[in-house]
This record gives C-alpha cells, sequence and structure tokens, in this order.
C-alpha cells in the first residue's frame, strides 16, 4: 500500500486563528503508529505551536503542500487557495446554507475537492465526534464570571487570551472563587458546551442543585452561589400541558412552547449551552424580558444564535470587546454596565481564546476517530457519513444543499 500524505495547513482566514489540527506531540506519536502515513505541516507564523516545535518533533514543514492527498485545517479555507482535486478536512459553515459560504460551497464541487466537514464527522447516531465546544464552555463560562467581576466591582480576572493554558485559567478561577456573591445561576446544554461551563462551575465550588429545588429559591434569600442544568424537557413543555420526550424536542419542535420564564424569575445569571434546533420555540422574548419577575441580568451566551431563543443576544461579540448591554425596555444596545441592562456576553469564537488546549483537545479526537478511518477501510462508516462533496457533486446525504448551491434558495 502506497503512503497517504496528510497535510496541516495554515489558517488564512482574517482575523487570524491560532488553532491547528494537531499539535507536535500528537503527530510524533501519530508518526509512530500510523506506518502508512505521512503528516507533513504548512508553514505558518500565526500558529500556537511554530514550525520549529513540529521539526523538534521529527515532522516535515513545509512551504507546499501540493504533494499531499488529504488536507486538514480549521476555519474555511479561502477559494483562491483551495487546490483541486485534494481530500479536505474543515469547518467551512455550509451545512445550515449560511449564505456567506454559498460560493465557497460552489467552488469545491467546481475544483472536484471532497469535503469532509469538521461538524458532520459523528457516530451513526448522528451525535458529534469532534468540536472545540468544550473550550467554548470554558471560555464562555469564565468570560461570564469576568463580566460579573467587572461590573459589579467585585474581583478582576484577566482576559483568557492573556493566558497560557487552562492550567492557569483554572488558577485565576480559584483565586476569585470566595469572592463569588451569592447569586442564582442557570445554564443550559448537554453536550460539549455544557460539560466545559460545568468544569468552570466546579472549580469555583458552586453549589448544584436540581431544577425543581432552584425553582424554590426564590422563596429565599440566598446565602450561597448555587447553579442548575436545565435541560431541553426543562425549558420546554408540549402545548397539551404535558412533558415532551426528547425525542419530540428534536423532532417536533412544533409541538412545544418554552416554559422558560419559571427559571428566569429566579435565576440571575445564565449560561448557555444548548443546541438550539430550527423551529424551536425561544427560551424567553423581548416582551418576556420586560416582564417585572424577570431576573437575569447577566447572560454569557455561549451557544450564540443571533436574534433568536436568547432575546439579548442582538449580535454576537468579539474577544477584543467581550461584553454588551441590552435595555429590554428600549429592545436597544447600551453598555454593559448600564443600571438595568442585561449584560451580554455572546462571543462566536470562544475557543480561539485558549488555542493551546482547544487544540490539543481536537487533535486527541481527530487522531483517534478520523485518521484510522483511512486504514480499516472506514469500518465505522465516519468518513462516508462527512463526506459532503465527491466528483463534483453533493454526495446524497448532503444533496439538500443543491438548491443552496446553485442560489435558488
Ligand atoms: N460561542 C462559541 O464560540 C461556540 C463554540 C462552539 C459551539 N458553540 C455552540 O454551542 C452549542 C452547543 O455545542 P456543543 O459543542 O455542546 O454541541 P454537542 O454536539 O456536543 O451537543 C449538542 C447537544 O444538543 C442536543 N441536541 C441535538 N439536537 C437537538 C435539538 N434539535 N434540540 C435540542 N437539543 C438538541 C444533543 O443531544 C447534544 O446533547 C451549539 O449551538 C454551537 O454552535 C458556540
Amino acid at each position: 500500500m502506497s503512503k497517504l500524505t496528510f497535510a496541516f495547513i495554515k489558517e488564512r482566514k482574517s482575523p487570524p486563528d491560532r488553532r491547528v489540527v494537531c499539535t507536535p506531540a500528537q503527530l510524533h506519536a501519530a508518526d509512530k503508529e500510523f506506518k502508512n502515513a505521512d503528516f507533513v505541516v504548512e508553514a505558518s507564523d500565526i500558529r500556537v505551536f511554530s514550525d520549529e516545535q513540529y521539526r523538534e518533533e521529527g515532522i516535515d514543514v513545509v512551504s507546499d503542500v501540493s504533494q499531499a492527498e488529504v488536507m486538514i485545517g480549521v476555519k474555511e479555507v479561502p477559494i483562491e487557495a483551495l487546490i483541486p482535486n485534494k481530500k479536505y478536512f474543515f469547518f467551512s459553515h455550509t451545512i445550515k446554507k449560511q449564505p456567506y459560504n454559498r460560493d465557497l460551497l460552489k467552488a469545491v464541487l467546481e475544483k472536484n475537492i471532497e469535503l469532509y466537514d469538521h461538524e458532520v464527522i459523528t457516530r451513526k447516531s448522528g451525535a458529534r465526534l469532534i468540536g472545540f465546544g468544550r473550550y467554548a464552555g470554558i471560555v464562555g463560562a469564565y468570560n461570564g464570571f469576568r463580566a460579573l467581576g467587572l461590573r459589579e466591582n467585585l474581583f478582576e480576572l484577566p482576559k483568557v487570551e492573556h493566558l497560557p493554558d487552562y492550567a492557569q485559567v483554572k488558577k485565576e478561577l480559584k483565586k476569585i472563587a470566595p469572592k463569588l456573591p451569592p447569586i442564582n445561576i442557570a445554564m443550559t446544554g448537554s453536550g460539549k458546551v455544557a460539560g466545559g461551563i460545568r468544569e468552570v462551575l466546579e472549580v469555583l465550588h458552586v453549589h448544584e442543585v436540581k431544577p425543581k429545588e432552584f425553582l424554590q429559591l426564590r422563596q429565599f434569600k440566598n446565602t450561597q452561589t448555587v447553579f442548575t442544568r436545565l435541560q431541553v424537557t426543562d425549558y420546554y413543555i408540549r402545548k397539551d400541558g404535558y412533558v415532551p420526550t426528547k425525542t419530540e424536542v428534536f423532532n417536533n419542535p412544533e409541538l412545544l412552547h418554552s416554559n422558560f420564564m419559571r427559571f428566569a424569575k429566579v435565576a440571575d445569571m445564565l449560561i448557555t449551552g444548548h443546541f438550539y434546533g430550527d423551529g424551536a420555540p425561544y427560551f424567553f422574548t423581548r416582551d418576556d424580558a420586560k416582564h417585572e419577575d424577570f431576573n437575569i441580568n447577566l447572560i454569557a451566551d455561549v451557544s450564540c444564535d443571533i436574534d433568536g431563543p436568547i432575546a439579548s443576544t442582538l449580535r454576537p461579540s468579539t474577544i477584543e470587546n467581550p461584553f454588551y448591554g441590552y435595555d429590554p425596555h428600549t429592545e436597544k444596545e447600551v453598555a454593559y454596565d448600564q443600571k438595568g441592562a442585561i449584560t451580554v456576553m455572546a462571543v462566536d469564537n470562544l475557543p480561539c481564546e485558549l488555542p493551546k488546549d482547544a487544540s490539543e483537545g481536537f487533535g486527541a479526537l481527530f487522531l483517534k476517530h478520523v485518521i484510522p478511518a483511512f486504514f480499516n477501510g472506514d469500518k465505522s462508516g465516519v468518513l462516508a457519513r462527512a463526506k459532503m462533496t465527491e466528483k463534483g457533486q453533493l454526495t446524497e446525504r448532503f444533496s439538500y444543499l443543491q438548491d443552496f448551491v446553485e442560489g435558488r434558495e
């Protein structure tokens, strides 16, 4: 069997992304493990690991990767940089028909590229195998507490992007744990983002209560910081009054009403990590936020769906300026610390703030689930499921994108 060459390509999107799919140490180990694979790295001066660090691990760093068969990156590859007739792995942000990437998908087809999108590297059940979600949850929750400290003059957390790694993030959190005020925190979600949020709450020793107990907190004066984790069956209810099953939530959102306001009356802070399905009810609307009982005044919206289920998320924010305020009465953006406003953290590229750890986490999953599939006949079907394009056509699973590519929707 001839060797297959995998190239870890340079990120070319602006603003620059420092993440990479595999670290130098991981590629060193992979080089030993996969005898039929060659791994090369495209030279880059923005990556969190330097070219020299890869060379030290015995990995070739080259300026021209066109000899490789498989190209592996993180963000969208600019059209002019796409090399025809190759296999590519990156986040194309096209599966939800994102209009800003229509031309990219068109170019992928025209250049006869086999595109495998990281977002659709899944188990047979559809559950995603790979992602940066955990780090989004960690950084998003941290940023939420950073906003709280700044707004209330309680403590000052440094920006994550100025810290070297997750270990230091945890150290900073431990320092502020004793200074946390007695507030009620609700978090949402059950996937990787939610896992990251939970890690932060655990480092901070925030006490967890069940959603039912959380609802009772309204009657008491807080004495400690508490949190509860809300699942779909907590924040949605069927229109006929029954609690929905998860399958109903995923497949029949038209059956549902939001049941979130009961939590909004108790929570001071919300940290989101849910997945919002198309057509599902909003958690709270602009009108809900005007309600005198609406108690939430700080939202770290990691899920970050714009002008959607979390009405105060008017726009994404940036790593540079992560916070803004939402005035429920005027429905307008205001200063993040304006009296009566909801403070919003809605950074949509959170894992970029922790590029080293995020790359390590992503790389471990990629080497476990994807690379072996090239050499075992894709026995779990992971490549077949993730392949979006082949021979200039969309694969069957992604044929729903045909109208989108042709500009008909
Ligand atoms: N702000 C950021 O930088 C950032 C970064 C990564 C992810 N995110 C967002 O965070 C959210 C969660 O990401 P994740 O990595 O935890 O995802 P995940 O794939 O790990 O988990 C998603 C969870 O949602 C559930 N789910 C699937 N379909 C659903 C539906 N229709 N309705 C409700 N739940 C459903 C799944 O069972 C799973 O438990 C996503 O919206 C993602 O876009 C934001």
